[in-house]
């Protein structure tokens, strides 16, 4: 048998629907073998207006993490998710040059859903500089592209257009701008751009507030892909199929966190 290994260096998302849980249950889903890099713990505060809390590991835990899997084990595919600041940002690119990984994804994250706030301004830079020239593709939503692309606002697939343009010019293989449902199109549209022609992913758009993860789950779904060695456009139809399936059957954990369901694309076999 043969086993595609795959690891996530992200955040803990406590309430399981993103983060590094919504990458390992993606992975699980898809056939691949996960692990983890433990970059900072989410807490949602459910005492405080449901805050997102943050508790960062320390950075020599980190390494430690990426020395086990790297440098003990091995892996078809690596992605990112929150890396929080510029010494995390700095360490993984060092451990992605050393092990000279393949298959990177960067998931540019930079806030929780619902805010516009970024994390930490610097760490913007950070991906922009130092995560986005290693990646095989890098996949920011409406807002990361703003901030990777320097475009102000991005209201239309032209605008995306002319924002992945731009973002590959920082040295990713492949950007996957997600336009979800952001824009003013009937359809969620995401825009591939390989640095020579754009493809257009597009879904239904699905009328609902449970999208916890989505963004995570998407780009674990690329990963594991890429893992298993798919192209980078078939890994990203896959990946679009999957998530689109786990939006439409999202649903409400409580009432403030509502996850996309990471098993779905079972129910429609
Ligand atoms: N309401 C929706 N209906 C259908 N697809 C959606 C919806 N919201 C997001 N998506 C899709 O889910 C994927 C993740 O997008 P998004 O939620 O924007 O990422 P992030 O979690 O990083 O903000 C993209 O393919 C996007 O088009
Ligand atoms: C650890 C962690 N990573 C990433 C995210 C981003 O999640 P999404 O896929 O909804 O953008 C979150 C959001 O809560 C998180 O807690």
């Amino acid at each position: 048998m043969t086993v595609f290994k795959a690891l996530a260096v992200a955040g803990s998302d406590t309430s399981g629907g993103a983060g590094l849980q919504a990458d390992l249950k993606t992975f699980q889903e898809l056939g691949v073998y996960g692990m983890t890099a433990i970059t900072v713990i989410v807490a949602q505060n459910p005492h405080n207006n449901w805050s997102h809390d943050i508790y960062p590991l320390p950075l020599e835990a980190l390494e430690a993490q990426l020395e086990t899997v790297l440098g003990g084990i091995g892996i078809d595919a690596l992605k990112t998710g929150m890396l929080a600041t510029t010494e995390v940002i700095s360490l993984v690119a060092k451990k992605i040059d050393q092990y000279a990984v393949k298959n990177v994804v960067i998931d540019p994250v930079m806030a929780c859903k619902g805010t516009d706030e970024v994390l930490h301004p610097e760490s913007a830079a950070g991906i922009r500089e130092v995560l986005a020239p290693r990646a095989t593709i890098i996949t920011p939503n409406i807002f990361e592209a703003t901030q990777l692309s320097g475009i102000r606002s991005i209201r239309s697939i032209e605008d995306m257009k002319a924002a992945a343009v731009e973002i590959y010019k920082l040295g990713p293989k492949n950007v996957l701008i997600k336009g979800g449902a952001k824009l003013d199109t009937s359809e969620a549209v995401d825009i591939l751009y390989d640095g020579k022609e754009f493809t257009e992913l597009r879904s239904p758009k699905i009328n609902t507030t449970y999208t916890h993860g989505a963004g995570c789950t998407y780009g674990a779904a690329i990963t594991a892909g890429l893992a298993k060695g798919l192209p980078v456009h078939e890994a990203v139809n896959q990946a679009k199929k999957f998530i689109t399936a786990a939006i439409q059957a999202a649903f409400a954990l409580n009432a403030f966190v509502g996850p996309t369901y990471h098993a779905a694309h079972r129910l429609n076999k």
